[in-house]
């Protein structure tokens, strides 16, 4: 697979605790990759860490590859090259990355000028194409307002605005559609969807909402406890989740169509990263446990249909009805 981003043995600890266990993954050019899991589950840290975003007191260790250089332990001048102009991130709260006291033209503007030194009129120009592109009604007008003249859905879209100035390889989305109502979260998605076709960045869509990630992903990672336990094209793994921990996220999902089905939560919640069980750190909450489970930490092997799995007694492929990525999406 030609690479963009190429993680490897990713470990991030704070305070000398571990919350990240060795990560290896890769994000190919234009991809669109959705990473999974419960809250706590290490998928913010992994693209913080890699963006050298956390806090001073956070070890990182391991590789974070982007095209020839290397970001980890990387100068901060070098990352803060990356961060906006290779890679951007935008969150869940778009208050993170506007300032509600400065005209949100100005602010898309003074991006253009950081990331790509375009200035004056021609970054007036750029900035209202910017808006216009991630779908800002009555842009030339609407340059000039203030962050709360807009809407949450329409903040969203000018944080996107803001990330898409530096023309990013790679766009990381941490839980963008969280905060917001079913109706503007479709349109967020298929707004993420668009340009990533338009533009051919690669997208790394953070959620754990697995219908979302159905809707814009073609590959999915699913961590747990600080590991990746399953990976591999969406449609596969949604046509037969083999985690049970995968399993588990599936089964917890409302189904708006299809035939009813009862929902059945995870029993139990996301270890504490001080207190983790010995051997496979799912084990506790695993209806398909066995005691060799709670010894033996499984590695995340390639399996012969292209995934990657970490788990001795994955579910057999023919023991449950599959589910369809159209039916998880609706
Ligand atoms: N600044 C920090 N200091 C200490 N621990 C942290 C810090 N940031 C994250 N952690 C811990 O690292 C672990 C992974 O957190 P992370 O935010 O990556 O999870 P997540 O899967 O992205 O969850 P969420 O969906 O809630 O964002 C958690 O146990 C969290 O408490």
């Amino acid at each position: 697979m030609d690479r963009l981003v190429e993680i490897r043995d990713l470990r991030v600890a704070f305070d000398g605790v571990p919350v990240l266990h060795g990560i290896d993954l890769d994000v190919a050019p234009g991809e669109a990759l959705g990473l999974v899991g419960e809250s706590g589950c290490g998928k913010s840290v992994t693209w913080l860490a890699a963006l050298g975003l956390l806090p001073a007191k956070a070890r990182v260790t391991g590789s974070v590859r982007l095209g020839a250089g290397e970001l980890v332990g990387a100068p901060r001048e070098t990352l803060e090259t990356v961060r906006g102009k290779r890679i951007a991130m935008i969150f869940q709260d778009p208050s993170s990355a506007l300032n509600p006291v400065i005209r949100v033209g100005k602010q898309i503007c003074e991006a253009l000028r950081l990331h790509r030194d375009l200035r004056g009129a021609a970054a007036k120009a750029e900035a209202i194409r910017l808006m216009e592109m991630v779908g800002i009604p009555d842009a030339p007008r609407r340059f000039d307002l203030y962050t709360h003249e807009f809407s949450g859905g329409q903040c969203q879209r000018l944080m996107i605005a803001m990330a898409l100035a530096g023309r990013p390889d790679l766009l990381i989305a941490d839980e963008p559609t969280t905060a917001l109502d079913a109706t503007i979260q479709a349109q967020i998605l298929e707004l993420l969807a668009r340009l990533r076709r338009e533009t051919g960045m690669a997208t790394v869509f953070i959620s754990h909402d697995l219908g979302a990630v159905a809707q814009v992903c073609e590959r999915v990672c699913v961590m747990y406890a600080g590991r990746i336990v399953e990976a591999g094209p969406v449609e596969r793994l949604f046509a037969h989740p083999r985690h049970p921990y995968t399993r588990g996220l599936f089964d917890a999902i409302p189904q708006m169509s299809g035939p009813r089905r009862r929902l059945v939560p995870i029993p139990g919640t996301v270890p504490d990263p001080r207190a983790l069980p010995p051997g496979c750190a799912f084990a506790p909450r695993c209806t398909r446990a066995h005691d060799a489970c709670s010894r033996t930490r499984p590695d995340l092997l390639a399996q012969p249909d292209g995934r990657t799995l970490a788990c001795a007694y994955p579910v057999p492929e023919a023991r449950h009805d599959s589910f369809s990525t159209e039916r998880a999406m609706t």
